[in-house]
C-alpha cells in the first residue's frame, strides 16, 4: 500500500504525454535524413514501408498529427463540392478537430449516434446515406468514418465483424470507408487481431504514432498508392510537407519495435486501476467497459466538488488527470506508468473519496 506522503507525479492526462525514451533519442540523433519535400527522407521511407505492411495497404505517409491525418483522408475521399461524411456524434473528427473537414474542406458532417460500445448502428448509418440521385435538398454522401478504439466511449474496440459489415455497406452505396485508428494498436492487442485484419475493409486509416506506442510526434496515413499520392500533395497544401523528418520517423520506428508489445500491460494496469477505483464506495467505474487503456471514473454529483475540482485536488498530490464531464474523470494509461504509480493513484483517490 503506497500512501501519498511523498508527492510524485503520475501523468494520466492522455497517452500523448509520454516522453521519448533514451533509445528513441539515440535513434533520432543518428537518423539518416534527407529533404522529404524535394525527394524522400530515407528513414521516413522505412517507416512508411513498415506501416503500410502492418496495415496491409499499398502505401503510407507520415504526417505531423492525427488531426492532419484525418483531415487529409476526409478531404481526399470527399473531393467534390456538396460532399457529406457520415461519422460518430462523439467521434474525435467531429468533436476535437476544430470542424476542419467543414471549415477547411467544405465537407458536410452527418452525425450518427455513437453507442456505448463505440459503434454506430448499421441501420442508422444506412439511413443517413444520401445518394447523388436523391432529393435536390441533400448533400451527397461520399464517406463513412469509424474510430477504433473509440476514445470518447472509453477506448472501446470496434469488432472486426462490425467493421467488415460497415465496409460492405459502404461498397453497397458506392462510399469509401476511413478509420480513425489513432489507437488501432490498442484495438489490435485487446482484440488479439492483427491491425491489417481489423482495417481490411477500410480505404484509408490514420494511425497515431504519438499515442500508446509513445513516439514523440506524428501519425501515418495508410491507403492505396493512388490515395497516398493525393495525400502527399494535400499534406503540402496544408503546410505539412516537412524536410528531414527522419529524425521523427526514427523515434517512431523504435516505438513500433519497443512499445507495441507493452500495450497489453497498459490494458492490464487500466483494468487493475478500474477495479480498485470501483471498490471505492463513492466512485463508479464500468469496469467491463475498460477494454484498453482508458478509464472513466464517475464521482459523486456534488455541485461543490465536480470533476474540475477533483482534478485540481489530485494535481496537488501529483496525479494528473482530465475532466471528461461535470462529474466524470478520464484516466489514460501508457507505457511510462508503473505498477507503483497505479497503487499511488488508487491511494490518492481513496483518500479523496
Ligand atoms: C481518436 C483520436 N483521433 C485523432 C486524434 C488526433 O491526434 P493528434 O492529437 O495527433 O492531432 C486523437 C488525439 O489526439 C484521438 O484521440
Ligand atoms: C483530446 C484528444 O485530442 C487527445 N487525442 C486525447 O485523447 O488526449
Amino acid at each position: 500500500m503506497v500512501t501519498p506522503t511523498s508527492v510524485r507525479t503520475v501523468d494520466l492526462r492522455s497517452d500523448t504525454v509520454t516522453k521519448p525514451t533514451e533509445s528513441m533519442r539515440s535513434a533520432m540523433a543518428i537518423a539518416e535524413v534527407d529533404d522529404d519535400v524535394l525527394g524522400n527522407d530515407p528513414t521516413a521511407m522505412r517507416l512508411e514501408k513498415e506501416m503500410a505492411e502492418i496495415a496491409g495497404k499499398e502505401a503510407a505517409m507520415f504526417v505531423p498529427s492525427g488531426t492532419m491525418a484525418n483531415l487529409i483522408s476526409v478531404l481526399i475521399h470527399c473531393d467534390e463540392r456538396g460532399s457529406e461524411v457520415i461519422l460518430g456524434d462523439d467521434s474525435h473528427i467531429h468533436i476535437y478537430e476544430n470542424g476542419g473537414v467543414s471549415s477547411l474542406g467544405g465537407v458536410h458532417p452527418r452525425t450518427v449516434k455513437n453507442e456505448e460500445d463505440g459503434t454506430m448502428k448499421i441501420g442508422s448509418i444506412e439511413a443517413a446515406v444520401r445518394g447523388p440521385k436523391g432529393d435536390l435538398h441533400h448533400p451527397v454522401t461520399k464517406l463513412i468514418c469509424l474510430e477504433n478504439t473509440q476514445a470518447n466511449r472509453g477506448g472501446r474496440c470496434l469488432p472486426v465483424e462490425y467493421i467488415d459489415k460497415v465496409g460492405e455497406l459502404a461498397k453497397k452505396h458506392g462510399l469509401k470507408l476511413h478509420i480513425d485508428g489513432a489507437r488501432i494498436f490498442n484495438a489490435s492487442v485487446a482484440l488479439g487481431v492483427p491491425v491489417k485484419r481489423i482495417v481490411q475493409a477500410a480505404d484509408s486509416v490514420s494511425i497515431c504514432l504519438s499515442k500508446g506506442i509513445g513516439a514523440p510526434v506524428g501519425s501515418v496515413i495508410v491507403g492505396s498508392k493512388k490515395f497516398i499520392t493525393k495525400a502527399r500533395w494535400l499534406r503540402k497544401t496544408l503546410g505539412g510537407g516537412m524536410r528531414q523528418i527522419g529524425v521523427l520517423c526514427a523515434a517512431a520506428l523504435v516505438a513500433l519495435n519497443e512499445n507495441v508489445p507493452k500495450l497489453g500491460d497498459d490494458h492490464k494496469k487500466a483494468k487493475i486501476l478500474a477495479e480498485g477505483l470501483n471498490r471505492i464506495e463513492r466512485l463508479r467505474v464500468n469496469v467491463a467497459a475498460v477494454e484498453t487503456n482508458i478509464i472513466y471514473v464517475d464521482i459523486p454529483e456534488d455541485p461543490k466538488f465536480g470533476a474540475e475540482d477533483a482534478c485540481k485536488s489530485l494535481e496537488d498530490v501529483g496525479v494528473l488527470v482530465l475532466p471528461q464531464a461535470t462529474f466524470r474523470i478520464r484516466i489514460v494509461l501508457h507505457h511510462q506508468i508503473s505498477d507503483v504509480d497505479v497503487e499511488y493513484v488508487l491511494s490518492c483517490f481513496e483518500k479523496m473519496f
